[in-house]
């Protein structure tokens, strides 16, 4: 439905996208994340046309968009500071795209009707703005977007300013309902829970190109590249060189998954994978930290040599700061990274 072809964008000297190719098929949830400044909300603003392509072309239903303004483009968008129109009601809110569109009184309020009940707001309508909680502001925004039957739906932090217990419950509430109405939709966060939670597929953007695209299992199993491993939030990367079944590290020699090509690399423990027994069970480690993260504990470690690691552990059984402690690594959990300077 959408194809961006080498889209690029420069400010100056600097390309916010940079000959940047991307394709989201109908009904697909895409959700693209990224450092501050890697070109998220350039992408969103060039594939609604509020922002000119320098070179490249971005088409929808395979027609070039060039000459085609913005709101003769048909998709929707919705940006984190959802900005709803204070003077109207909820109802005069959503059914502002369907006036727009000259859509006649009657089927106008069935529709706005039919989407306050969509979003969980039934009989919302005469409601004045001010009196919504954010969340409930947040759903009027969402059925005003949608309220235009968009081809595209483009989400710009759509949750960004909710609270957390909020934003996962609404994501599951966005997800489920994208799934129902089959709305094809391109959002942008830069809270990688709520990309893996809501998307089918996740892009990860670095100035203005895209590091990785995959499914949020491929990309969390497998990040491609030290910079979106390190994105995601893993920090045990360590140069390697990998010789059959076995990797040589600063941590010692490390186990790594069968199929592994051969030779120098970068290596990924995951936390998980580094299991905990006593001192002389493994690489020896002092515990240095102990960090309660709800399900788990993370634990920070000094090896007797290589940098620090990090460990998961259950609650009931993480080692306290100070501990002495030994490391065994688990195959399964070690990922040999794209060790080439693009990939960093
Ligand atoms: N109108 C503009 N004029 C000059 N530079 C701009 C303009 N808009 C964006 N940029 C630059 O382009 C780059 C990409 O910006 P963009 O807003 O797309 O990033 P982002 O990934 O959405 O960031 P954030 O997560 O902080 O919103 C940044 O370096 C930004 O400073």
């Amino acid at each position: 439905m959408l194809r961006l072809e080498a889209a690029t964008v420069r400010f100056g000297a600097r390309a916010a996208l940079d000959a940047l190719d991307l394709e989201v098929a109908a009904h697909e949830i895409v959700c693209v994340l990224g450092p501050s400044g890697s070109g998220k909300s350039t992408l969103l603003r060039a594939v609604a046309g509020l922002q000119r392509l320098d070179a490249g072309r971005v088409l929808l239903d395979g027609a070039d968009q060039r000459t085609v303004p913005a709101h003769k483009r048909g998709v929707g968008l919705m940006f984190q500071d959802h900005q709803l129109f204070p003077q109207r009601d909820v109802g005069g809110n959503v059914a502002f795209g369907p006036r727009m569109h000259k859509v006649a009184r009657g089927p106008r309020d069935r529709r706005v009707a039919e989407l306050l009940d969509l979003v969980g707001l039934p009989g919302a309508a005469r409601r004045a703005v001010a009196t919504l909680s954010g969340g409930e502001q947040q759903r009027v925004a969402l059925a005003r977007a949608l309220a235009p039957e968009p081809r595209l739906l483009m989400l710009d932090e759509p949750l960004g300013q909710l609270d957390r217990s909020l934003r996962e419950r609404l994501v599951v509430e966005l997800r489920q309902l994208f799934g129902r109405l089959g709305t094809t939709v391109l959002a942008v966060t830069h809270d990688q829970g709520e990309a893996f939670a809501l998307a089918d597929r996740v892009v990860v953007m670095r100035d203005g190109r895209i590091a990785q695209s995959g499914t949020p299992l491929e990309v969390w199993l497998r990040p491609a590249s030290e910079f979106v491993a390190r994105f995601l939030g893993f920090d045990n990367i360590t140069a390697a060189t990998v010789d059959g079944g076995t990797a040589t590290t600063t941590w010692g020699e490390l186990p790594v998954p069968d199929g592994t090509p051969r030779g120098p690399g970068l290596l990924l423990v995951r936390p998980t994978g580094v299991r905990l027994g006593p001192p002389d069970s493994g690489l020896a480690c002092e515990v240095l930290a102990r960090t309660f993260r709800g399900g788990h504990v993370a634990v920070t470690l000094r090896p007797e040599r290589g940098p620090a690691l990090e460990a998961e552990c259950g609650l009931r059984d993480a080692p306290a700061p100070g501990d002495r402690v030994g490391a065994v690594f688990a195959a399964e959990d070690i990922v040999v990274l794209d060790g080439t300077a693009a990939g960093r």
